[in-house]
């Protein structure tokens, strides 16, 4: 029966992690995202380095030994760098990120200070190499996003296994006589190869679940934000605002409903083009961010209609009134050369009126009060008294 050797199991992996990274962008679908790129430049890196090691082995004792061997390294090294970049694209900044590159860059340099010496450089190799796969591994954890936890964990689980087989390599290359090549036939070099083509499958799914999870991501995203302007939609401003309400309520913070509407704005497009009407829209939204806190939300409720939550009472709401149609006039003025003006209408939250629906209402009459009183002006709702129930009879009282 033919033996499998060494090399065939190593040709084996390259042509399938070469396979993986020429498919992925093709079974995935476009636009492919940022980090699925350096998924894919990943799994190519990786067939590459297989790929050199493979024929310098081959080769041994010629010139292009090392030189295939040491441009193995790199772009091993670089397979780890782009991995750490997809990772931070799903997962938010990842400071060790700067250890996995400066182990890319430190890696192949310590191979080539140690390239005439094998036994040392594939220990090198080795320890840099399995250090850097835990640090991946050790970036799964913790995402400064909600990520969710399956592909993370399964990542974390191939790097540690993948790590823990690269040190033990370290140290057979170092300390005994078994592992003296990459490409030996021996038991270990078999082993990693098992592992390592396990470890690949492995991560090749839980990056797919990434992948599959991100797109998921960015269609919710889409589903509640206003394309125009980036800000909430009316959809997410009605998700978040019961939220907003009883956070209010149990803080005991002010809550307050501005609906915001550009004056004349019908005149902006008829004048300037509908293109700049809608550069209009963004400089609005790009004023709210500046004027409104972290914790509170605007949203694009409508055409050139507005929806705001403070944290603010009526004080509040009228300072913020103030700065925000100041800001919005000066910015109109500098960046499209015409002034913009706004009008505002406002309920405030109270103990008696917490009926989402009632206070957009609210709201809305006294933005309507706010146009027919000559607009560029903020109007605050009155809260309409409800009929008193009638009150029990005292027996006093009660008809004989
Ligand atoms: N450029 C642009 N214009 C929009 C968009 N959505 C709505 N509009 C325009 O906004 C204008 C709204 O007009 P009206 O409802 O008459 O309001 P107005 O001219 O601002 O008048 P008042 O609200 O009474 O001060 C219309 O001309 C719409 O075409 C948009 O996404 N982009």
């Amino acid at each position: 029966m033919p033996q499998l050797d060494f090399a065939s199991m190593a040709i084996l992996i390259a042509i399938n992690l070469a396979a993986i990274g020429l498919a992925l962008p093709w079974a995935m679908g476009s636009p492919v995202s940022p980090a699925a790129r350096h998924v894919q430049r990943y799994f190519l890196l990786q067939a590459l380095g297989w790929s050199l090691i493979l024929v310098a082995s081959r080769i041994r004792g010629t010139f292009w030994d090392p030189v295939l061997s040491l441009s193995a390294t790199c772009a091993a090294a670089a397979a780890q760098w782009q991995m750490a970049q997809a990772l931070q694209c799903w997962l938010g900044p990842r400071p060790l990120r700067w250890l996995v590159i400066g182990l890319a860059i430190l890696g192949p340099l310590g191979f080539a200070w140690w390239l005439h010496d094998i036994p040392t450089r594939l220990a090198w190799y080795s320890l840099y190499h399995g250090t850097s796969v835990a640090c991946l591994g050790w970036m799964c954890l913790h995402p400064l996003r909600p990520v969710a936890r399956g592909w993370r964990y399964l990542m974390a689980a191939c790097a540690t296994t993948m790590s823990l087989g690269l040190l033990a390599r370290a140290y057979l290359a170092y300390y005994t006589p078994w592992l003296r090549e990459f490409a030996h036939d021996s038991a270990a070099n078999y082993l990693f190869a098992i592992l390592a083509q396990l470890c690949s499958s492995l991560a090749l799914v839980s990056m797919l679940v990434a992948w599959r999870d991100e797109t998921n991501q960015k269609l919710r995203d889409m589903a509640l934000t206003d394309q125009l302007t980036g800000l909430a939609n009316r959809h997410a401003l009605l998700q978040t605002a019961p939220r907003m309400q009883s956070l209010a309520q149990r803080q005991h913070l002010p809550l307050a409903v501005v609906l915001l509407d550009l004056d004349h704005f019908k005149n902006v497009n008829d004048q300037y083009g509908h293109t700049t009407g809608d550069h209009a829209l963004q400089l609005v939204a790009k004023v709210l961010h500046a004027e409104m806190r972290p914790n509170e939300m605007a949203s694009r409720w409508g055409g050139e209609e507005f929806c705001l939550l403070l944290h603010a009472d009526a004080d509040g709401v009228q300072s913020f009134y103030q700065r925000f149609s100041a800001a919005l006039l000066q910015r109109a003025q500098q960046e499209l050369g015409f002034a913009l003006h706004i009008s505002a209408g406002c309920a405030l939250q109270t103990d008696s009126d917490q009926n989402l629906d009632q206070l957009l209402q609210r709201a809305d009459t006294a933005l309507y009060q706010a146009k027919s009183q000559g607009r560029r002006r903020l109007v605050f709702g009155t809260v309409v008294e409800r009929p008193q129930p009638p009150t029990a009879l005292s027996p006093a009282q009660t008809p004989a």
